[in-house]
């Protein structure tokens, strides 16, 4: 069983995450996850602050030489933009310079779509900013490195993952269009929507122009994929051991995440069952499906098919044609606060979504199979496949 956490707020000193459960052996390299890191700051639309902030990485624990030693793994994201707000975040109360009491001023307009005014209600603030600070999706930096992590141990049994945008506004890539793999990675990273089709990323560059142009903010549509599954992770004799419901909650949890679909998700439902499902066949004396509607899992289990999932989400809430709000400090209507934002971070929320699937998949994988060390893991893994009986093998889609 795996079990994280993260800590820090937007523009904290850092962002700090730990993941307990972690079996040893696993090798860390410090330049993967710094290569994550860097891949969730990708993409057309975002933001300034993408460019001049860094992601400072540090290892505090659980990693030696390059390898897990089975502790929890703690990591630390230094927020290069700190030195600017050690006063107005600082822990310890402090005296304000003039610069600092203008860049804390309080944000007594809140933003619809954030967590500004149910925060404000909820922890008893009369501004956002101590909301907004924690409720940003700065955090989800934490969550990439975290889920650097899970993909190394998940590499090391030979499962691995890649996402990609499959839609932005009402711009999406043609039903039937090939399906990336974890050798893709590099050439997603280098399209500017992190979209497999080219010609579809062409048109989804100025749905982001235009976007832009008119003050306005996007959302969209990300998949994640990932191949070399065993079948039998999750379970269907209880609901939170449901795989599917906890990929749901892992990517709903994820800022702006509106929708999580599971395999063709509501596009099953306007289907007849004679066209919904995938048909099982003989192939070369294994079981074999030709199609994966379910996204590979059934009853809650992975089948041994390629898993698919996807994440709707909303245009982001800091819309540049700021909108209509109320001034908590004079009681009015007004126009919500509104510096700068991404006009669409779609592409960095695929690499989020990948992130929070490999936590998923990696608990489940420990929860299988156990093992304090990975090699431990890999026996399990390999014996339980081993002692499936012949009549029900299943090919695994690697
Ligand atoms: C990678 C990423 C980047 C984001 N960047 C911004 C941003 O620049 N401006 C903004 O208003 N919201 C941004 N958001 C979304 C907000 O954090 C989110 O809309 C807010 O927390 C409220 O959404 P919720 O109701 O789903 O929690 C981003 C989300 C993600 C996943
Ligand atoms: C800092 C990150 O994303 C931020 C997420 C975010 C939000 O409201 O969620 C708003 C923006 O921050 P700011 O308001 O300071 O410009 C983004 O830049 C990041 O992803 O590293």
């Amino acid at each position: 069983m795996l079990r994280w956490l993260t800590a820090g707020e937007s523009h904290g000193p850092e962002l700090i995450a730990v993941l307990e459960g972690m079996p040893a052996g696993v090798p860390i390299s410090l330049t993967e996850i710094r290569a994550d890191l860097a891949r969730r700051k990708l993409g057309y639309g975002r933001g300034s602050r993408m460019k001049f902030e860094q992601d400072e990485l540090n290892i505090s624990g659980g990693v030696v030489q390059g390898v897990t030693i089975g502790g929890p793994v703690a990591i630390r994201i230094g927020n290069t933009e700190w030195p600017k707000w050690a006063e107005v975040m600082s822990a310890e109360p402090t005296e304000l310079s003039e610069k600092s009491r203008g860049r804390g001023a309080p944000l007594t307009r809140p933003r619809p779509g954030h967590a500004d005014l149910a925060g404000m209600q909820k922890y008893g603030f009369d501004e956002a900013r101590p909301v907004l600070e924690r409720a940003s999706a700065r955090e989800t930096a934490a969550r990439v490195a975290l889920g650097a992590v899970a993909r190394a141990f998940l590499a090391e049994l030979g499962i691995g993952l890649v996402s990609h945008t499959v839609s932005l506004g009402d711009i999406e890539t043609p039903a039937g269009s090939p399906l990336p793999r974890p050798a893709d990675t590099a050439a997603l990273d280098a399209d500017p929507l992190r979209c497999f089709d080219a010609a579809t990323s062409a048109r989804m560059v100025a749905e982001v122009d235009d976007t832009k142009k008119s003050g306005d903010t996007i959302g969209g549509i990300v998949e994640v994929l990932a191949y070399g599954l065993p079948p039998g992770l999750g379970s269907y004799v209880h609901w939170d051991r449901r795989l599917d419901s906890r990929l749901a909650g892992a990517l709903m949890g994820i800022q702006a995440i509106k929708g999580v679909e599971v395999g063709d998700g509501f596009e099953t439902t306007r289907r007849r069952g004679s066209a919904a499902h995938d048909e099982l066949h003989l192939s070369e004396g294994q079981i074999a499906r030709d199609t994966g509607r379910a996204g590979g899992i059934e009853g809650g289990m992975t089948t041994g098919q390629v898993l698919r999932v996807r994440a709707g989400m909303k245009p982001i809430a800091t819309v540049p044609h700021a909108l209509p709000t109320v001034d908590i400090a004079t009681g009015e209507e007004s126009r919500a606060h509104h510096q700068r934002s991404d006009v669409s971070a779609v592409p960095a929320a695929g690499v989020v979504a990948e992130a929070m699937v490999a936590l998923v998949l990696a608990d489940a994988v420990t929860e299988k199979f156990g093992g304090d060390s990975v090699a431990e893991t890999k026996r399990n893994l390999e014996s339980y496949l081993a002692a499936i009986p012949e009549r029900l093998s299943t090919v695994i889609e690697s």
